[in-house]
């Protein structure tokens, strides 16, 4: 039988501590607790196998109402992992099981989903469907959105099913429902499973058959390549910030846009008037560059935030056995987030305004967020304090708003201060102005 040995190692720290004939009743109450840990084994046996997925029958028991055989259970459980002596299971050890309702069960569904996340990933599709010069209908806005929200709340629930022994040891991630055991793993992989497919599906028939593949591929990276990582190699946050990065593409490709270039569909760059004497091409402000300056900010902006937020969180992370660079090598993390965080001068003064999603002036205007915001990594990579790392998370937390917002007043071809009243006329250069989005 091969035991998830986070747990394994965690349960056995517990019993030589509990190995005193001074027991208290806190450390019995763990016990039990460690006890149950046993459904989470794989095992080929199929009572093994069938507690795995349905063991929510065994907290159901309530204190009072304790059959014999349940009790039988849990003592052979718990001898398991226990000295034989040391196990003294009562029936305070139970937990009493949390009757589904409706409104219960919708709460669980948005902590599967890890609902703040999902939304987060929702509005950064969104973003490329506000950048797209393509017009997008609203049915491609409300599809794209939903079909985000799913795919992205199956990856969620799958990565929660692969960590429950993990998360059972980090404080920020103890109250999941899983850990828990508010909902059975059976029912939590039906629910990433009717979404996962249901997500696709959505973005397939209503907004682009390459805008589902892109669903699909990132719940598969999320789910199975970045959560396995996560336990194996620091590459791990490279992978997250590659899954982070697609989203906003999905919304780029909802609205007709392709990502790759070919003769029909070439990559344009959109130069400074200063360089050139040639009029601003319009026709060609759809292409695949700008696809690419979407990626990269979502992708480089993952690794000051997270980085950060790691940095401040690295000794759950220790607990857990994750292997992750704060936990490894604090200074080396700051480093690699200082790193990203001089990248997105370029790729905001840059990359941006040359793939024609903004004009030149965002060059300009971006660099007072990104002036603060490289300061913040600066402090931190230099005294690597918990405070630094704070402040770094929140400036980057504000970040992407700021400079999502910044991007839309500088969209190339919208035109706001005619729509404001500001400017009359028709811009000099003649050029066809793709429409604003409904
Ligand atoms: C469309 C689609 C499928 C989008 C998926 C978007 C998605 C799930 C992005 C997550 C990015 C990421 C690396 C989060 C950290 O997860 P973590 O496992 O380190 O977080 P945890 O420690 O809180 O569990």
């Amino acid at each position: 039988m091969r035991k998830i040995h986070a747990f394994q190692s965690c349960s056995k720290f517990f019993i030589s501590r509990t190995s005193s004939t001074s027991r208290s009743l806190a450390s019995q109450r763990f016990l039990a607790s460690a006890a149950f840990s046993r459904p989470y084994t794989v095992s080929s046996a199929g009572r093994d196998f069938t507690s795995f997925f349905c063991h929510n029958q065994l907290w159901s028991a309530r204190s009072d109402g304790l059959k014999p055989s349940d009790m039988t259970r849990v003592r052979g459980i718990a001898h398991a992992v226990a000295e034989p002596d040391a196990v003294h299971v009562t029936p305070a050890g139970f937990k009493e099981v949390e009757v589904l309702t409706p409104r219960r069960l919708l709460r669980i569904y948005a902590q599967l989903a890890k609902s703040r996340l999902t939304i987060l990933v929702v509005l950064t599709a969104m973003s490329g469907v506000a950048l797209s010069p393509l017009p997008a209908t609203v049915p491609i806005l409300l599809s794209t959105a939903v079909g985000t929200a799913l795919c992205s709340a199956s990856a969620n629930t799958l990565n929660q099913l692969q960590e429950i022994p993990y998360d059972a040891q980090m404080a920020r991630t103890r109250q999941r429902p899983l850990v828990r055991r508010a909902i059975s793993p059976l029912h939590a992989a039906g629910f990433a499973a009717v979404t996962g497919v249901a997500g696709p599906a959505v973005l397939w028939f209503m907004a682009s058959p390459i805008t589902a593949c892109l669903g699909a591929a990132n719940i598969v990276l999320y789910a199975a390549a970045y959560t396995w990582l996560k336990r194996k190699s620091i590459s791990n946050t490279w992978v997250g910030a590659v899954v982070g990065g697609i989203p906003p593409v999905m919304g780029w490709t909802a609205c007709g846009g392709k990502i790759l270039p070919s003769a029909d569909y070439p990559i344009h760059l959109f130069l400074p008037s200063y360089f050139t004497e040639a009029p601003l091409d319009m026709s060609m402000i759809d292409n695949p560059f700008g696809a690419f300056a979407l990626f990269m900010l979502l992708y480089s902006w993952q690794f000051p935030h997270f980085n950060s937020l790691s940095h401040f969180i690295r000794g759950s992370y220790a607990q857990a056995g994750y292997k992750m660079l704060c936990v490894l090598n604090p200074q080396q993390n700051a480093l690699v987030a200082l790193r990203h965080s001089l990248l997105l001068v370029p790729i905001c003064s840059i990359l941006f305004p040359l793939s024609g999603l903004t004009t030149w002036a965002f060059a300009i205007t971006s660099l007072v967020p990104n002036a603060i915001c490289v300061r913040g990594s600066w402090a931190w990579w230099r005294r690597c304090g918990e405070k630094e790392a704070r402040t770094s998370f929140q400036n980057y937390l504000w970040y992407l708003p700021v400079m999502l917002a910044l991007m839309m007043v500088h969209k190339q071809g919208l035109e706001w201060r005619r729509w404001v009243g500001m400017q009359d006329e028709v811009p000099s250069d003649g050029a066809d102005i793709p429409k604003p989005k409904v």
